[in-house]
């Protein structure tokens, strides 16, 4: 028998919002938009899905069996949906994980706020974008300014502990209240993301985020990769593990341990008409203690680790009657057991949901505590609270109830006893109108939440008699003693109608009455049961699947998010590379050209600089080499006997006098490569900048520093007696006087000039002439004398004019033997080269720096280029694989009835 009110359009109502504001990473929104923030709805205790069968009026054999279908296809659902997860988990993973390694390569770009204006709609975007809002939806605003949904009550168990792991437990619920909003994002970009949200905070003061450069912000963002990484590991785990923990609590000697057993179909805990369980009794499938069916008592402040022997102590199963009485020495003990059902009704182990069964000791005043701190440690996913039809809620019972309904807003009740009321009418009304003063929610659903059952007369399965040695039935109830019927084909009661009777139907009623009662106490059992696995998978659903999907919903919403945000952002780089390109090229060109043409003209000038330089030395000191007997030297001749001293003056002065010229033509030099650096300069303005000159200063007066000019030892002449007289200058002289005519020459040997005259030989000849031969004769001898006497003085007074051209003839010579001009106009236009060589290559070396600056660049932006494209290939393909992940995950529907069930129950 079933009862309760519940209207189904609550359910309905119920289930439509279940998971869209869920857990603690904020809620998911049915039109595709990526939501904001946190939602803690998920936290609050919800009832059982929509898809709840619900019992008409047809046959009771068409009824269970229907019954047996709807549970198995919620069983399907469930585990579809889980199967979904799992496979969008690991999904997700790999999607991040390869965006993870991305952001090594392409530091991932964050939406940047603008500072000091907290209301702007504009975070700054890549390329003047518009903001990031205005490629999403409108409501991401709109919910800004709603009220921030409040947690309700939730889940205490759940405990991943992580930052990211809050979207279900309570530690999610207390951070949402004690953490404050991040401080360095604005409330707008807070909004924007749920897990890969970047918190900034440096040494107390605040940041915005564009004060930190990418690579920060992307070492930042690898950190949350990496924990959301490990947090999909974990929750893979969490979705993949089948099993769920069932606390059933109530009264003392309420029959907990009868309806334990009867759930199981095994007699394994001890009954009582006392109360006798006085420790937790845990039980598990046989298959997780390697098939060994035995009791693990664990004692007080021991944690239990199966695989470590110390800390519990073995028993047989057939000692645990005395076990459960041992609460002094014993907390809790972990029951194995081989299930006797069929897999596919099996509590303990049927793949979907392995129910572990716990059975608490009694209520009272001093357990009430214990147990409420045994729930909370053990996380329990559904509480089983068993209340005896004779007694109703003790004051234990609902004290326990009120502290539970924090954390269980919905709690499935069996009244036990059932059996043993004879106004079960009355009974009923005054059990639910107790609950509805003490869980509300549960009363309003109460037709799936509350069974009023007789566990006593649920049958054993076949050759599972009791295990503890004795009848732990000491009421004397038909429990244990009926053969197994899982489909109620067989008749329990068959020919003994006097089980009711012992159960509180006084009167011994006619046998076929009692079958059909007892058949009906097995029915109602039975749809407790489904009732209780649907339950059982409804609070996994929304344990363990809804918070997966939720976090999956945002983790993926923001990994869209991120890539729509750097496909842009990769767009306007490659947008603005390609301008820089483009930009680049004609600079190059120009670039290249200059270079060449500045080359060109800085060859000529340097050319044309050391070639003009060369010329004009070798002219001018060979002119000045050849003229300088002709130059005055301003030596005064001494006369004869200091022709010798007269000599050596005058070839220093000759010396002097062409390296004077030497020093001119340096001189000259110089002022060429002031004139030759002065065009480098101005060729270098043009081209090269200002900048460039700064430091380069030109220095002319270092210029012949190292290869001076040093003649006087270079050049060493002989004077010989011919240096003198020079003969064929004489000659030279005389040849000149006799061209005057004979007049004059008899006139200037006779008189008076023969000494003094020009040519001393005429005079004589002329003499020899006028007097005749035989004069002559006699004359002869002392005319001769006075010849030679007149040609030594003639001759003598000739070294003036004779001495320098004689020596100048002898340096000349000996100056062309050394190469002596072409040497110093090598010199000298070497030293102009030398001088000019420096700025024109510091020049060169600059544009050719130029214009491999410029390919340089060119060839950064092109890696740039390639790597934008690439980021740009990637951010699309991740935005649509995400975008399908979470399309995927989205249609994952964890609140709606199986397909076909609603419509199946709502006839
Ligand atoms: N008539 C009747 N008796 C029942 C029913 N369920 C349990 N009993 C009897 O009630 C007594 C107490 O049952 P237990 O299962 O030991 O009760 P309990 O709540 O586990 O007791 P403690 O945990 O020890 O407090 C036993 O004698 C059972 O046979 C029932 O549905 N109908």
């Amino acid at each position: 028998m079933t009862v309760g009110n519940g209207p189904r359009s609550q359910h309905a109502d119920h289930l439509t919002t279940l998971l869209h504001d869920d857990s603690g990473y904020g809620a998911s929104t049915m039109d595709g938009n990526f939501a904001d923030g946190w939602n803690p709805g998920m936290t609050e205790d919800r009832p059982t899905p929509g898809g709840t069968p619900v019992l008409d009026d047809g046959s009771e054999e068409s009824e269970r069996q229907r019954e047996a279908i709807a549970g198995h296809t919620i069983q399907m659902y469930y585990n579809r949906n889980r199967t979904s997860l799992i496979r969008a988990i690991g999904d997700t993973e790999a999607v991040l994980a390869k965006f993870q390694e991305m952001n090594q390569t392409w530091p991932t770009q964050y939406p940047q706020e603008i500072q000091n204006e907290p209301h702007s709609a504009s975070p700054t975007r890549p390329g003047s974008r518009p903001s990031l809002q205005h490629s999403f939806s409108t409501r991401d605003l709109d919910n800004e300014s709603a009220p921030s949904p409040r947690p309700g009550p939730r889940r205490a168990e759940t405990s991943l502990g992580s930052r990211v792991s809050a979207e279900s437990s309570s530690a999610a619920a207390q951070q949402l209240t004690s953490l404050p909003e991040p401080r360095l994002l604005n409330a707008q970009v807070a909004h924007e993301f749920s897990l890969l949200k970047l918190e900034l905070k440096m040494a107390g003061r605040e940041h915005s985020v564009h004060s930190f450069d990418k690579n920060a912000i992307a070492s930042l963002l690898d950190n949350q990769f990496r924990e959301n990484i490990r947090h999909l590991h974990s929750l893979r785990d969490r979705v993949e593990d089948t099993s769920s923990k069932v606390l059933v609590t109530g009264d003392l000697n309420a029959g907990k341990s009868t309806f334990c057993n009867a759930l199981l179909r095994q007699k394994i805990l001890p009954e009582d008409q006392q109360p006798c369980t006085s420790i937790f009794c845990e039980v598990l499938d046989a298959r997780e203690n390697g098939q060994i069916e035995e009791v693990h008592a664990i004692p007080h402040n021991s944690i239990y680790n199966r695989d470590d022997e110390s800390t519990y102590e073995v028993f047989a199963i057939k000692e645990l009657e005395q076990i459960v009485t041992e609460h002094e020495k014993y907390l809790n003990c972990k029951i194995y057991i081989k299930d006797v059902r069929p897999f596919e009704q099996s509590l303990l182990n049927n793949g979907t949901v392995d129910i572990a069964l716990i059975d608490a000791p009694g209520l009272n005043k001093d357990s009430v505590q214990t147990t409420a701190v045994f729930a909370r440690q053990q996380e329990i996913d559904v509480i089983v609270f068993v209340v005896s039809a004779s007694n109703h809620f003790t004051q234990s019972a609902k004290e326990f109830i009120f502290n539970a309904a924090r954390e269980k807003a919905y709690m499935f009740t069996v009244v036990n006893g059932f059996d043993q009321i004879r106004d079960k009418q009355r009974c009923e009304k005054m059990i639910l109108s107790q609950l509805a003063k003490l869980s509300p929610t549960t009363f309003k659903e109460s037709k799936e939440l509350v069974h009023f059952v007789s566990s006593n007369v649920i049958p054993m399965a076949p050759g599972s008699g009791p295990r503890p040695g004795g009848d732990f039935a000491a009421g004397g109830g038909g429990s244990g003693s009926g053969s197994f019927d899982p489909n109620g084909d067989d008749d329990p009661y068959d020919g003994d109608g006097e089980k009711e009777g012992k159960h509180g139907e006084p009167g011994s009623p006619a046998k076929g009455k009692g079958k059909g009662k007892e058949k009906e106490k097995i029915r109602d059992f039975d749809y407790l049961e489904s009732s209780l696995r649907r339950f059982v998978l409804e609070k996994r659903a929304r344990s363990k699947l809804a918070p997966a999907r939720t976090y999956l919903m945002n983790l993926l919403g923001d990994m869209n998010r991120l890539a729509d945000f750097n496909r842009d952002a990769a767009q306007s780089e490659l947008d603005r590379v390609q301008k820089e390109l483009e930009d680049l090229e004609p600079q190059h060109e120009a670039s290249k050209k200059a270079r060449s043409e500045v080359s060109e003209e800085l060859d000529i000038t340097l050319e044309s600089s050391t070639t003009d330089t060369y010329n004009y030395t070798r002219e001018t000191l060979t002119d000045s080499i050849n003229r300088v007997s002709e130059q005055d030297l301003g030596l005064t001749y001494p006369g004869p006997f200091s022709c010798l001293q007269y000599a050596e003056d005058i070839k220093d002065a000759m010396l002097s006098e062409i390296s004077n010229t030497v020093y001119l033509c340096e001189e000259r030099a110089r002022n060429k490569s002031i004139q030759g650096f002065n065009a480098i300069k101005n060729l270098g303005l043009m081209h090269v900048g200002n900048k460039f000159y700064e430091g380069h200063i030109f220095h002319p007066e270092k210029m012949f520093m190292k290869r001076r000019h040093n003649l006087a030892r270079q050049v060493d002449i002989d004077l010989e007696m011919l240096d003198f007289f020079d003969f064929s200058y004489i000659w030279e002289k005389q040849e000149k006087l006799a061209g005057t005519g004979m007049a004059g020459t008899v006139a200037l040997v006779v008189g008076g000039r023969l000494l003094g005259g020009a040519s001393w030989i005429d005079g004589a000849l002329g003499a020899f002439k006028i007097m005749g031969v035989n004069g002559s004769k006699r004359l002869i001898l002392p005319s001769l004398i006075t010849l030679v006497g007149v040609a030594l003085a003639f001759a003598i007074q000739q070294i003036p004019a004779s001495l320098p051209r004689r020596l100048s003839s002898k340096l000349a010579t000996q100056l062309a033997a050394q190469d002596y001009v072409h040497d110093n106009a090598t010199r000298i236009s070497a030293e102009v080269r030398r001088a000019l060589k420096n700025p024109s290559q510091d020049l060169r070396i600059e544009l050719q720096r130029g214009v491999e600056k410029l390919e340089k660049d060119r060839e950064d932006r092109r890696g740039i280029k390639a790597e934008a494209e690439r980021a740009r290939t990637y951010f699309a393909g991740l935005e649509k694989n995400s975008a399908n992940v979470r399309r995927r995950v989205e249609n994952v529907d964890l609140e709606g009835a199986p397909p076909g069930l609603a419509s199946q129950y709502a006839a």
